[in-house]
């Protein structure tokens, strides 16, 4: 079957066709809908992309039953809500680079708008009134002004450059930037949005609409920039107080701003800001709005939402660790390792443990550990719950529900092994662990609660624990040869000290409850589970 994906707004068709084009994707591009209407068709899809019209609502997400990818077109995904997409388990893509520069550019533009007065000197042209609007559209000249930065990322960055060029001073505040990368942009770094807005001529804003950010520029950050300042915002209309930035405007305080978003797109008709005549200019959402830009965002999209449902690579994943196709062949076998060890560990180990402690043992560090972490979460919750619907992306938003913590450790020590996976349920002072590691590239299980084995990670087992004295292995390949079960492969191990021994047998085909109990009932067998991994 065919992996259906909708491109519910306006992406280039190259990226469209880029979808349709794979054999196995089949791509509509219906734009517009109104929510009731997403809800009603967005069952049918594994893939949705979006630019920033759509609303991926709780709503939305319940109703997409099938749904395991959505792709960004860009990069703000303040439009989908996350935390439904990572309960659901959908992995949120973007594409972080592709409209950088259109939108530092279109930034600009607004920031030389504003200060030259374009938008009302070219209505009074229109307008016929050219002798009046020169006379009223007199300007400011940027060259040697303070300029404070807000968000010295992507396309923070690419506006620090032009505006160098145009001989502005800048101070950047972002709480990632380090003093030697503040250096090397020759930039002046403030460690708060005060010390950035004391005394700046224009401030603009590239940072993501968070909590943390939301109303970023309000009445008091205003009253510290130097009179007659400009506001630019390219970014997220959340970020600036908008009744704030108008109060400043008309007070006299800040000449004026150039928006390219707004608090609520689109604004009301009678928005207070839209009523501003000076030092203003307004665009509806342009910032990524060029052929360049369109083209970059709608392949990239298309590429990371066929190559995630064709084949499970995971690019720009902002709820997921990325797995790009290089480090998935590095890690592969670790990944297939990790699977049957949680597995494993919901069959063999503890009942409601408080924490999964996953240790790495060598030199795992090249190898993205989060990535093999997740996957033993996610297979030990899908084996230990009926209820389905774990998966890599909400297992562990699941776990901590559950008050069940996931631990992760490196250990230096050395082992018999180059690399030792080792993962330990533990409940209050009880332990329980497996380890596995690769031989040559082939994934084994070596240890099964402190027993040392040398086992497949796939296949049908029947994993006994017994007491330490002749005849129990024979009669346990006994009772298995009257029920014609064919033994693939056996692994015995023994803890001399406490008299106990541990067998793995591996089987051709799965253990009915019959044989199983048949087994259990032997002499000095304490304990017979039966496993298919
Ligand atoms: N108007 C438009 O059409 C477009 C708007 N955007 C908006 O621009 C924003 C920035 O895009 P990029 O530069 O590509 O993202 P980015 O991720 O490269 O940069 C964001 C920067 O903000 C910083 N940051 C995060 N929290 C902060 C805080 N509390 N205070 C100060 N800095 C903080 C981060 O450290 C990062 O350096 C996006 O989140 C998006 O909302 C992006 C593209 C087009
Ligand atoms: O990439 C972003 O964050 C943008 O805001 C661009 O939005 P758009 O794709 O033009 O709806």
């Amino acid at each position: 079957m065919a992996h259906r994906v909708l491109v519910s707004d306006p992406i280039s068709e190259i990226g469209v066709a880029l979808l349709n084009d794979h054999p196995d994707i089949e791509a509509d591009f219906n734009t517009g809908l109104s929510p009731e209407e997403l809800i009603a068709i967005i069952g049918d899809y594994e893939g949705l992309v979006v630019r920033s019209q759509t609303k991926v609502t709780p709503e939305v997400l319940a109703a997409a039953k099938s749904l395991k990818v959505i792709g960004r077109a860009g990069v703000g995904v303040d439009n989908i809500d996350k935390e439904a997409a990572n309960q659901h388990g959908v992995i949120v893509m973007n594409t972080p680079t592709g409209n950088t520069i259109s939108t530092a550019e279109h930034a600009f533009t607004l920031m030389l708008s504003a200060a030259r007065n374009i938008a009302p000197g070219h209505a009074s042209v229109l307008a016929g009134e050219f002798a009046a609007g020169r006379k009223a559209n007199q300007g400011i000249e940027l060259n040697g002004k303070r300029l404070a930065v807000i968000g010295m990322g992507r396309i923070g960055t690419e506006f620090v450059k032009r505006a160098q060029a145009f001989n502005m001073t800048v101070v950047a505040f972002d709480p990632y930037l380090t003093q030697s990368r503040a250096d090397e942009l020759k930039v002046e770094l403030a460690d708060t949005p005060d010390a950035a807005l004391t005394g700046a001529d224009v401030v603009t804003l590239h940072v993501p609409l968070t909590d943390d950010t939301k109303g970023i520029i309000n009445a008091e950050r205003l009253a510290l920039m130097n009179k007659g300042a400009l506001v630019v915002n390219c970014a997220r209309g959340g970020l600036v107080d908008e009744a704030a930035l108008k109060a400043a405007i008309d007070s006299g305080h800040i000449a004026g701003c150039g928006l390219d978003v707004f608090e609520n797109e689109p604004p009301a008709a009678d928005h207070p800001l839209l009523s501003l005549n000076k030092f203003v200019a307004f665009t509806p959402h342009l910032g990524a709005s060029t052929a360049e830009a369109q083209e970059n965002v709608g392949i990239q999209v298309a590429e990371q939402v066929r190559d995630f449902l064709a084949t499970g690579e995971i690019r720009n994943a902002i709820n997921m660790p990325s797995l790009d196709a290089a480090a998935r062949e590095a890690i592969g076998p670790y990944l297939d390792l990790s699977a049957s060890l949680g597995k494993l560990l919901a069959k063999l180990g503890l009942s409601n443990p408080d924490a999964l402690r996953v240790s790495y043992h060598g030199p795992f560090a090249k190898k993205d550990t989060a990535l093999i972490s997740r996957t033993v979460l996610t297979n030990f919750l899908e084996s230990s719950r009926c209820d389905g619907q774990v998966n890599i992306v909400n297992a562990p938003g699941i776990a901590a529900q559950m008050g069940l913590e996931l631990v992760e450790s490196t250990i230096n020590a050395q082992t018999e092994y180059n690399e030792l996976l080792v993962v330990e349920l533990r409940k209050g002072e009880e332990r329980f662990r497996l380890a596995g590691t690769l031989i040559g590239s082939s994934p084994r299980i070596v240890e099964i609660d402190r027993l040392y084995v040398d086992t497949n990670i796939r296949g049908h087992f029947l994993i006994v624990r017994n007491d330490d004295r002749p005849g129990i292995v024979g009669a346990v390949g006994t009772t298995l040869g009257n029920e014609k079960v064919n033994i693939a492969n056996l692994s015995l191990a023994r803890n001399k000290t406490q008299g106990n021994a541990l067998t793995v047998i591996e089987v051709d085909e799965p253990l009915s409850p019959e044989i199983m109990a048949q087994v259990r009932a032997i002499p000095g067998v304490t304990l017979g589970t039966g496993v298919s991994l």
